[in-house]
């Protein structure tokens, strides 16, 4: 097929995220509207803020009864009256018999929408709607901000622009559209009911987001294909910006009565779904990526849902985690494997997608499972081995040969010597993860925002920014759209307060990956060491629980005891008691003494590794322009595994506990006192 399409169109436009024919959404230019675009945004990061005390259900609740609110329990909201509404429009609910309780207020957060009106907010807001502390204001305020004019009239031109596929006049551009997108086997009719167009010149599927009740178009999605090795790959350009495109395709074709749907994880799974099953089916607007809260209100009607993602390990890591968000106890997932691929698969290899979707398996686990629970999630990771190593690095491929990837729900503690440049290191093996789609939450405690920020979007372009400013919007564009959070902290803060605030994150923007910089700022003032240490291992426990509890990945940076000058750190060298190192999954210690051949350089060494107990080291070199590190090209010293890091890791494995470190059978150089020492006859490369 890629050849097909090669001849058929030139590569350029195959690639339409690059060249300069590209407007800054990925957009022909002719699409684009005037002379290059400003934003200007009263916050630029996505910064996190969450109440001092965030809202219980119990307490949401207690405020409504209080108040004489009658409301109603559903799975991830609760239901009330929508004040809202205007006295006209309850009249007419009232005599169409439609529920006056259009109201929804997610039970974990305390937002609410109101169904009618589209108005939405916080609890806060709402509190003082109902007491009245609105200054009249509260429905301009409150009504959810319409889309920015300049994106209403993108949306429209596109929109006005594209034509259905059977429109097109030439039936060999046609097929040719049908064939680049998987299509032969979806109907003109599936189209026509999706609403599904085609632009021509993006040679682009269009996607269209309706507001609700169907009378304009909000936004859209504009799906184009790119060219990837021998293969192709989908591109996704949405408008508005990904962060707040929640379009829950297919909407418009629900019906209030529907009780069970299918979620997909791409327009075109649904199209395939709807088709050979007749079954009511929406698709996610960012796939598996995320879950946004705004969107529960509109799947509370359902008393069953069943996700089918995708056909790897990631879809269904994903579909476990939403399922969290919307009671697991009505959920079912379609386990990836291969005689069960994604639906349009499914479609166009003839299988029978209605029985697929009756293999769907409960996501509801008592709180004791038997193996028969168990079986089929450990086929899917038996299966699927490198997916479940974890999501992979892209500028260290030393980090993968040694922790094979990242992985959900695992602890990482890292520590290095003061200002050897843990921060600079842990920036960068952060982005290249976010880069990847590993939503990720920051807590710099110590360095502002602004400035880990600077760092970051310096490690993204790869180069000095402050020389090219005329590249700098085209940069942070892209650097926005990444799915990357800042906690607003600064300083000395509770660890009550960090940990509820990654909970928010963790459900508000399906965060996997928290780091935290660093653990010192938790520790309060205690003077004595005795205290301090005791403060550590408590925050250490709890950062521990939260990665398990919550399927998220915390690194955790922490400063290293005071140590002689000339002597390397070793496990044991974190601050505190064992804790901080029994607890951890990974292990990773910045090393800048000894060996040092130039400046900048510095050894990354791995002497923790739970997951297959590959530990070892190698070299970072620093390039201060880009403020990266990277592996040198021709650097003598390589990557070496080695067997233990002098201490801890032995009295571990001696006790015979749970822990993979140093188990690994390997060949592994004999216990060197000196780790660093180059010796490329034992490279691993
Ligand atoms: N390998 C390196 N060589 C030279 N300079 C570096 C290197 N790595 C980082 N730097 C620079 O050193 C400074 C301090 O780096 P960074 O804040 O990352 O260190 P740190 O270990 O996190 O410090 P702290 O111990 O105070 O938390 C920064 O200006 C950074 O650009």
């Amino acid at each position: 097929m890629w050849l097909l399409l090669r001849r058929a169109y030139p590569l350029r436009v195959l690639l339409p995220l690059r060249g300069d024919w590209v407007g800054r959404r990925g957009l022909p230019r002719s699409l684009v509207p005037g002379p290059p675009r400003r934003r200007y945004r009263k916050e630029a990061l996505p910064a996190l803020e969450v109440p001092v005390l965030p809202v219980t259900t119990t307490e949401i609740r207690q405020y409504l009864r209080a108040h004489g609110i009658p409301f109603q329990d559903g799975h991830s909201c609760l239901r009330a009256p929508s004040p809202f509404v205007r006295s006209s429009e309850l009249k007419d609910q009232k005599k169409n018999g439609t529920t006056s309780f259009c109201l929804f207020i997610d039970k974990t957060t305390g937002h609410f929408l109101c169904m009618s009106s589209l108005a939405e907010g916080t609890w806060e807001d709402f509190q003082a709607s109902v007491e009245g502390r609105g200054d009249g204001v509260k429905e301009a305020v409150l009504l959810s901000d319409p889309p920015e004019t300049e994106d209403r009239e993108e949306v429209r031109r596109i929109w006005d622009r594209a034509i259905p596929l059977w429109d097109l006049p030439d039936p060999e551009e046609a097929q040719l559209a049908r064939v680049m997108f998987g299509l032969t086997k979806v109907t003109d009719d599936t189209l026509r009911r999706f609403s599904v167009r085609y632009l021509r010149s993006a040679h682009s599927l269009v996607f269209p987001w309706f507001t609700p009740g169907g009378l304009g178009i909000r936004g859209l999605k504009l799906l184009g294909v790119e060219g990837q090795g021998d293969g192709v790959q989908y591109v996704e350009t949405t408008i508005p910006r990904p962060g707040a495109y929640h379009n829950l395709f297919g909407l418009p074709l629900i019906s209030h009565r529907d009780a069970e749907v299918v979620l997909t994880s791409r327009e075109l799974d649904s199209l395939a779904l709807s088709q050979s099953t007749g079954l009511p089916t929406l698709s996610l607007p960012r796939g598996t990526i995320c879950l946004p809260p705004a969107l529960l209100p509109y799947l509370e009607q359902f008393r069953r849902i069943v996700f089918w993602l995708g056909d790897d390990l990631r879809s269904w890591e994903a579909a476990k985690l939403f399922a969290r968000k919307l009671n697991p106890k009505r959920c079912s997932l379609v386990r990836p494997g291969n005689q069960q691929p994604r639906p349009l698969e499914a479609l166009n290899q003839g299988l029978n997608l209605s029985r697929i979707l009756r293999t769907a398996l409960p996501a509801w686990h008592k709180s004791i499972v038997s193996f028969r629970q168990l079986r089929e999630e450990v086929l899917g990771e038996l299966s699927n081995v490198e997916q479940a190593a974890g999501v992979r690095w892209s500028r260290f491929p030393d980090l993968n040969r040694l922790l094979k990837g990242h992985r959900k729900g695992e602890l990482t503690v890292f520590t290095g010597p003061t200002g050897s440049g843990k921060t600079t290191f842990i920036s960068e093996y952060a982005l290249d993860l976010c880069t990847q789609g590993v939503n990720t939450l920051w807590g710099s405690f110590e360095i502002s925002n602004v400035r880990l920020a600077r760092v970051m979007l310096t490690q993204f372009a790869v180069t000095r920014l402050e020389e090219q400013l005329d590249k700098y919007e085209e940069w942070a564009d892209r650097f926005e759209d990444l799915p990357l959070y800042f906690m607003t902290f600064h300083g000395q803060q509770s660890i009550r307060s960090v940990i509820d605030t990654m909970q928010h994150a963790v459900y508000v923007y399906d965060v996997c990956h928290v780091v935290i910089d660093n653990l010192q700022f938790m520790m309060g003032h205690e003077q004595l060491s005795t205290d301090r240490i005791a403060a550590q291992d408590y925050i250490v426990g709890a950062f521990r629980k939260f990665a398990t509890d919550n399927s998220c990945h915390v690194t955790l940076v922490i400063h290293p005891r005071k140590e002689d000058d000339d002597k390397e750190l070793q496990t044991a060298s974190i601050f505190g008691s064992a804790k901080a190192s029994q607890e951890a999954d990974n292990v990773l210690i910045l090393q800048d003494r000894k060996l040092v051949t130039g400046p900048g350089k510095r050894y990354l060494q791995v002497s923790k590794n739970r997951f297959d107990g590959d530990v070892g080291v190698f070299p970072l070199e620093f390039n201060k322009t880009s403020l990266t590190f990277s592996v040198p090209p021709k650097s003598k010293a390589r990557l070496k595994k080695i067997k233990d890091d002098n201490g801890l890791g032995a009295k571990k494995s001696s006790s015979g506990k749970r822990g993979a470190m140093h188990q690994n059978s390997e060949t592994f150089l004999s216990q060197d006192p000196n780790p660093f020492q180059s010796d490329t006859s034992k490279s691993s490369r």
